[in-house]
């Protein structure tokens, strides 16, 4: 259930490769419960801004990050993980030659520095929750797409993340698995874990958020509930597209 409470604030977030500005002034916040969708084109600096919440594989070079009360923007990629943020990425990062359970087996141990009973626990609830558990001695290699999204989610979620950071998580999905997506979203957000979700797929990710931020060459272009930002002119003629948007009303 969304709260007024914040967990995480994000003030003036900013990146830069040389010339050029990644992530440009960005600020947001998500209350607890709720699901903030992030949309943009390619390139518009939704995974830098990841990455920077994260710093995972580098942080800002501007703004700040408090997450649940604690400045992070400064801290380490485990430490942050280890106060309860967590992320998946856009590519497949399984160990293909360790099995489903052992990768989620890998993930409690550094993500939340769980051992013994605690991990193994923590292992059979998520085997449950992401409907892994008949596939828990597979190859994690030799898993179709599906069950590979799975499994990364499984990886994140181990670690009972208060916040999670979902990366186009429904890339590659037939329409039927996206819709079993959209419903796993929901579950985790209803056990308690707020959600943070870039996704090109607007009709997924208008359907599970509460609130939807646009994006565009680094900035932050406006930010509200889907129904209001689908019927942005701006957003749908500069930057999604008027294409994605007629999918996503004839939905
Ligand atoms: N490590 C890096 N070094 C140099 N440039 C980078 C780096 N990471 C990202 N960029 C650039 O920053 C910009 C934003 O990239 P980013 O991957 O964040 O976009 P995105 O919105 O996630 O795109 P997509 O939807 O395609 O994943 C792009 O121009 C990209 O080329």
């Amino acid at each position: 259930m969304t709260t007024t409470e914040t967990i995480i604030e994000v003030r003036g977030l900013g990146k830069s490769f040389g010339s050029l500005v990644a992530v440009d002034d960005v600020s947001f916040t998500i209350r607890r419960g709720e699901i903030l969708g992030i949309a943009g084109p390619n390139g518009a600096g939704k995974t830098t801004l990841f990455n920077l919440i994260t710093r995972n594989p580098f942080g800002p070079d501007r703004g700040e990050v408090v997450f649940d009360g604690h400045r992070i923007d400064r801290l380490k990629p485990h430490r942050i993980m280890r106060l309860g943020l967590a992320r998946t990425f856009q590519k497949e990062t399984s160990f293909a030659k360790l099995t489903v359970e052992q990768n989620i087996r890998l993930g409690g141990v550094y993500g939340a520095g769980l051992r013994g009973a605690a991990l193994q626990a923590a292992i059979e609830a998520t085997l449950e929750m992401l409907e892994l558990a008949p596939l828990r001695n597979e190859l994690a290699g030799s898993l179709p797409v599906f069950q590979t999204k799975h499994l990364m989610i499984a990886s994140a979620m181990v670690a009972r993340p208060r916040l999670l950071l979902l990366d186009e998580p429904a890339s590659g999905l037939n329409s039927i698995e996206q819709a079993d997506l959209q419903r796993l979203i929901l579950r985790l957000r209803d056990s308690g874990t707020s959600i943070l979700l870039i996704e090109h797929i607007l009709p997924l990710l208008f359907g599970v958020s509460e609130r939807v931020m646009v994006m565009d060459f680094g900035k932050k272009l406006t930010e509200g509930p889907p129904s209001e930002i689908a019927r942005d002119p701006q957003v749908i003629e500069a930057y999604l597209g008027g294409k994605a948007m007629e999918n996503l009303h004839a939905t």
